[in-house]
Formats: structure tokens, sequence, C-alpha cells
């Protein structure tokens, strides 16, 4: 297997349109790289570049010891010969080839023997169980066996690295969590250097071995998914990647006196935050991370943060999703239990999971 690595790479389309803004990405041998972003952002421009469909304006790309692209050493290596895989977002089957022939089809371009061909092509229709669907075309398969035939088609010529382009998009939520499974085993199996991009942060969460978070084509974030869920860099990645209050306000006080103010969110903060006083700031915490309780609690752990009222609260399997009302502020919480509309709660915030953000920057400052 290879490590990819793109290097300060630049890709402006036309005169302006920035897709792409010094990208500095190193995806490991064997690794499973997702990277996520809005629609619009340069997921799939970052993909073309790998794979040499497009060619980068700046930087250098490299695929192992290969130095694939730099426009400024004037190399450029077609997509034929960068030994890489590409399952494209609509899956590009080709509808008057039965599944065989679709699969078949990166190894006769390479002119391999006839019966070469046959193995390998059975191979992986095995490995990917969709030996039993050789026979028939494209439409005559369920959404997820054409997304097999896809990834198989892309396999086949035994890539060094796997790029995957929304693959779950045209997939429907309950095929999706079976498909990502099965997209994580296969990669798993095989060890195959992989990158997917997605706008989805289910996918990246239960896929990545690591996730880049993109926006605007500027990197913001390249971390495991717990440190990107946890430890976001900036309210963009916090916001991204999962749901988060946020409440604008202020620091005041120092020391283990250091509080945070709101307006309606007032709140002792953990002592020695180390932030300054007087700094204007967005405090943020996941609805998982708050939690609301009839009576009065004595925890060290839980910042008392007022009594609110209980506006909404819908059972979603396992667990309720909660609108409490604190004065004028609405506040979404995750909880375990239910509660009856109307209803007057106590609302804590777990002291750990706070997250301060500078509000000019919008950078993670303290959590
Ligand atoms: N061939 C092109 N010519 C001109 N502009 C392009 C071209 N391809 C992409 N762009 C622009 O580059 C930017 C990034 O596009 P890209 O397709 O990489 O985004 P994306 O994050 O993959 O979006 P989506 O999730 O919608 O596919 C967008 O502003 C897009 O309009």
């Amino acid at each position: 297997m290879v490590r990819v690595y793109l290097h300060e790479v630049t890709k402006i389309f036309g005169k302006s349109v920035v897709a792409l803004d010094k990208v500095e990405l190193e995806v490991k041998s064997g690794e499973f790289m997702v990277v996520m972003g809005p629609s619009g952002h340069g997921k799939t421009t970052l993909l073309r570049i790998v794979a040499g469909l497009e060619e980068p304006t700046d930087g250098e790309i490299w695929i192992g010891d290969i130095l694939v692209a730099s426009p400024g050493k004037g190399i450029f290596i077609p997509p034929k010969d960068r030994n890489v895989g590409m399952v494209f977002q609509n899956w590009a089957l080709y509808p008057h080839m039965k599944v065989f022939d679709n699969i078949a089809f990166p190894l006769r371009l390479k002119r391999l023997p006839r019966n070469e061909i046959e193995k390998k092509v059975r191979e992986i229709a095995e490995i990917l169980g969709i030996a039993e669907t050789l026979d028939r075309y494209p439409r005559q398969l369920s959404g997820g066996q054409q997304q097999r035939v896809a990834i198989a088609r892309a396999l086949v010529k035994e890539p060094q690295v796997l790029l995957m382009d929304e693959p779950f998009s045209n997939l429907d939520a309950r095929i999706r969590v079976t498909a990502r499974a099965f997209v994580k085993d296969i990669q798993r199996k095989l060890g195959i250097t992989t990158i997917l991009v997605t706008h989805d942060p289910a996918d990246a969460l239960t896929l990545a071995d690591r996730i880049a978070v993109l926006r605007r084509g500027v990197v913001q974030q390249i971390g495991l998914p717990s440190e990107v869920y946890d430890k976001p860099a900036n309210i963009f990645v916090a916001s991204f990647i999962g749901d988060i209050n946020l409440f604008e306000g202020s620091i005041i006080g120092k020391g283990n006196e250091t509080y945070f103010d709101g307006g309606d969110v007032k709140m002792q903060l953990p002592p020695n935050i180390g932030i300054p006083s007087n700094e204007s700031a967005i405090l943020g915490i996941r609805p998982e991370d708050i939690v609301l309780s009839k009576e009065i609690i004595s925890n060290n752990d839980l910042i008392y943060v007022g009594k609110g009222i209980v506006e909404i609260s819908e059972f979603a399997g396992g667990k309720f999703n909660v609108m409490v009302k604190l004065q004028s502020t609405e506040i979404r919480v995750v909880s375990s239990t239910s509660f009856r509309l109307g209803e007057m709660v106590h609302v804590y915030f777990n002291a750990q999971r706070i997250k301060v953000f500078d509000k000019q920057t919008e950078k993670l400052i303290y959590g």
C-alpha cells in the first residue's frame, strides 16, 4: 500500500474560482481518510486531482514515492498510469453492459488475457458478495448491489488507492447503514489507502480513521473522528460535524471566579479556564452534554445554568430530543428520559464538555 500526499495543492477554475487553497493533506498507507465539507467546497475537485482527472494549478501530489503532479516541475502523470480506483457519486455504471462486463471494463482497457479477466472479475465479485449478479444488467439490481458493482469495478485492477465520491448518496437511509459497514469492512480487509468525500457527518464519524474538514477549499482541521467532534478547531467544524448549541456572550472575572455571561445563559466556568476577562466569546455545548432534571442535582461535573420550560420532547429511538426554553433562549438537549411539555426543569451543562470559541476568529479557545 502507499501513502497519498497533497502538498500545498491549489486549484483555480477560470480566473477566480478557488476550489482548493493550499491543501496540505497526508493520507497514510492503508488509512481510511474521509474528507468532509458542504456542497461546492472542493471535495470532488480534490478527488479528481488525486485521480489525475484534473490538473492542480499549484502544489504537488505524491502517490507513494512518485510525484504524479507538479505544475512547477512540469510533471503530470495521466489517470491511467496512476493505479487509482475511483467510485463516482452516481456510480457511472454502463447500463447496456452486464455486471460482468461493467466490472471487466478496466481490465479490458489494460488488454489483459480473457481467462485472467474472468478470474479477477469472479474473485472481486465474490469478495463483494455480488457473484450471483454477474449476468444481470445494472437496472436489474438494487441500489446497494449497484454500488457494490461500482466498487468492484474500481477495485478489480487492484489499485493502490481507492477514491470514493459520496458513494452513499444514492442509497436510502436504511441501506446506507449496511453499505457503510460493508465499505469499512472491505477497506479493512484489503488494507487499501482510501479517500472518501462526503457532506454527511455520519459517514465521516463511522468510517474514518481520520477526518479532514474542508471549507471553501481550505482545510480547517485534520484529526481522529473523536478529536474533530470533541475538540473542533472552530465553530464551522463544530457545527458541521454535529449539532451544537451556541451562545454569544463575554467572559467575566478570573481564576476561580470566572463566569460566562450570555444574557439568559449565565454560568460559572471551570476554574482557571485561562481566557482573559472581558473577552467576547461564544460558548458551545452539544445537546447530549446537557442534563435536565426536575430536582436540583449536586455534582461537581455539572454546571448549573438555570430553570427552563420544556417546549418539545420527542422520542427518537432510545433517547429523547428535548427543547427547553430558558427565558427567551431555546436549548436543544438529547436526554435519556422524557419530559412533559410545559414542565419546569433545571438545566445543567457537563463542565468537561463545554467549549468556548473566540468571537472574532471563531477558533476554539477552551474545551
Ligand atoms: N470544471 C469546473 N469549472 C469551473 N468551476 C468548477 C469546476 N468544477 C468545480 N468547480 C467549482 O469549484 C468549486 C468546488 O467544487 P467541487 O465540485 O469540488 O465541490 P464539492 O465539495 O465536491 O461539491 P458537491 O458536494 O456539490 O459535489 C465550486 O465552486 C464549483 O462550482
